[in-house]
């Protein structure tokens, strides 16, 4: 199972985060209290194996800013959380993350897009994400998405992330608040969530031998 650490602001809790084996690690370059410089992140991303591959967040953001970007930290993928159209995805210069709120008013939303995967998050509150809010997985057989580009969020913990993955099946998980503690990343809690996402269980086993 992948996995992707989002929200880091520090070489500390990016360091945690590599060392449990997180297969993503996310910046976010939006209005957020996790919000981090193009500068400071690309300081973080030099210090990183080339192996993990590194995200950008943006929420309706300009192509510009977001392909300029990209090549200053440099970026792996661009996440793009808020409302962008297919035109914009075309036009981005690295792999695409698109962001869906999961809400059973508008699950029609979630539809075919141009993009390496799909991030399915909880549904939207006070900020576009990162609430910490897991949506309803009942949902989740209703969508018409590639199964095998689908990525989780919303509300995942150390201690739910092994059911969604028993639930969902998807191909990566994505978590921020849930592996915080007093608004910082918490390497114990990334070391935890880390291992209980990729921990071999009954299920895993039953997949691999079938
Ligand atoms: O984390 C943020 O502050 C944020 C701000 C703007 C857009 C996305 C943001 N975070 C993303 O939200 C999901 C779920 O986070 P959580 O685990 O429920 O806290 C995750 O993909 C973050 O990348």
């Amino acid at each position: 199972m992948r996995v992707k650490i989002c929200g880091i602001q520090s070489m500390d809790a990016a360091q945690a985060a590599v060392e449990a084996g997180a297969d993503f690690i996310g910046f976010v370059f939006a209005g957020s209290k996790r919000s981090i410089t193009p500068e400071a992140a690309a300081t973080i991303v030099n210090n990183l194996p080339q192996s993990v591959k590194k995200v950008g967040v943006f929420v309706n953001e300009s192509i510009e800013t977001m392909n300029t970007i990209a090549s200053l930290v440099p970026l792996d993928y661009i996440q793009l959380h808020g409302e962008e159209s297919t035109t914009v995805a075309k036009q981005l210069q690295r792999q695409v993350i698109k962001a869906y709120p999961v809400d059973a008013q508008q699950l029609s939303r979630i539809k075919t897009y141009p993009c390496d995967v799909y991030l399915l998050d909880g549904p939207v509150k006070e900020r576009p994400g990162g609430n910490g809010v897991t949506f309803d997985w009942s949902l989740f057989n209703r969508l018409s998405i590639p199964r095998d580009k689908i990525m989780i969020a919303g509300g995942l913990t150390p201690a739910n992330v092994g059911e969604a993955i028993r639930t969902l099946r998807p191909y990566a998980v994505d978590v921020s608040s849930g592996v915080e503690t007093k608004g910082r990343k918490d390497p114990e809690k990334i070391k935890q969530f880390i291992a209980n996402a990729k921990r071999k269980d009954e299920f895993h086993d039953n997949l691999h031998n079938a």
